[in-house]
């Protein structure tokens, strides 16, 4: 049976408390964490899980652009951890409902104007997206439907593959340094364990972003398909994956990226802290607002 629910969590709790409440086991167990509705359209996020197939497709619905606020970041983490804690559930391909967009990155105003304890807590929730994402025992696939710059790029590089809409008004990579800031090492090292040390060397330093053709190209998407088949693709390609022998399959996931996800996780703090003092610098803060003026004015 299709199991189709919305989610919209009122996010009062800081990340620490989410983890304590997974600790305990009650994230999964608790229904009142969760509602159950259909479609809601108030929802930054909607899960259709199909039980009988065990996938779950995850379609980023905030608006405008899919930005990857502390909300909404913290809406993610939520779901991945149901996600993941729920046996019935193998695979899952994540995808927008916004026009034009996969996501639009981390949210720029998230890291302009903020004090350093908010920024802490802002960086904090997008290494949770990570880790949980990145260490997943599911087969993850994006189904990249749109535009997917920055903190949109790792969402895709951090599944196990790519699919993305063959429309050249379409761009993919990590631009960090166009605004004048440094992608952290996990960025970086996902990057390289996605398209090797000489691509990743480039694109970093000069903040590419790819049309869908040039993504291919050097590996950093798996696969084009017109934009109207980018889920029905994704689809496919889970089944294959999901064909393979689950155990085997995840070890081997494992094996490949322990030691980037153990790199983030014994330097956990360390990794904020350096954030919270590098973003909150005049310099870095004057480079966010000349960005966001430029997207302004890019617009009008
Ligand atoms: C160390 C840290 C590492 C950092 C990692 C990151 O991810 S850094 C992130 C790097 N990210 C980027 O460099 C991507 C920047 N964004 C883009 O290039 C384009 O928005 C687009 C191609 C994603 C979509 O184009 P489109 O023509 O469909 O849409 P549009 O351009 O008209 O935007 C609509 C509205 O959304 C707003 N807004 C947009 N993005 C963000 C954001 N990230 N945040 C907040 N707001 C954002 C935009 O200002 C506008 O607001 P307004 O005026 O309505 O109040």
């Amino acid at each position: 049976q299709k199991l189709t629910f919305s989610l919209k969590i009122a996010i009062s709790s800081s990340l620490s408390k989410i983890h304590l409440n997974v600790s305990h086991g009650r994230l999964c167990a608790s229904s009142t964490s969760f509602s159950q509705r259909n479609n809601s359209s108030s929802a930054n996020l909607k899960v259709d899980h199909d039980q009988t197939t065990g996938v779950a497709v995850m379609h980023m619905q905030s608006p405008p652009v899919n930005s990857l606020s502390l909300d909404f970041l913290t809406e993610i983490c939520i779901t991945l951890e149901k996600l993941e804690m729920d046996k019935g559930c193998r695979g899952l391909i994540i995808t927008s409902s916004q026009p034009k967009v996969f996501s639009a990155g981390l949210d720029i105003l998230e890291m302009y104007g903020k004090s350093p304890e908010r920024c802490g807590e802002f960086w904090k929730a997008v290494q949770e997206m990570w880790l949980k994402l990145y260490g997943s025992n599911m087969v993850t696939i994006a189904a990249i439907n749109g535009s997917s710059p920055a903190g949109g790029c790792l969402m895709s590089i951090t599944c196990d593959y790519r699919i993305m809409a063959d429309n050249p008004r379409y761009s993919i990579g990590l631009n960090e340094t166009m605004l004048g800031i440094v992608a952290p090492f996990w960025f970086k090292e996902t990057m390289v364990n996605t398209v090797g040390h000489r691509n990743t060397e480039i694109s970093l330093e000069l903040g590419l972003l790819y049309k869908p053709a040039e993504a291919l190209n050097i590996g950093l998407v798996d696969q084009l398909v017109p934009e109207d088949q980018v889920l029905s693709a994704a689809t496919q390609t889970m089944t294959k994956w999901l064909a393979i022998p689950e155990h085997a399959r995840q070890i081997t996931k494992s094996m490949m990226r322990k030691s980037t996800i153990e790199k983030l996780r014994s330097n956990r703090e360390a990794d904020i802290q350096n954030f919270v003092n590098f973003i909150t610098k005049e310099s870095i803060q004057k480079s966010l607002r000349m960005y966001m003026e430029m997207l302004k004015q890019k617009k009008a």
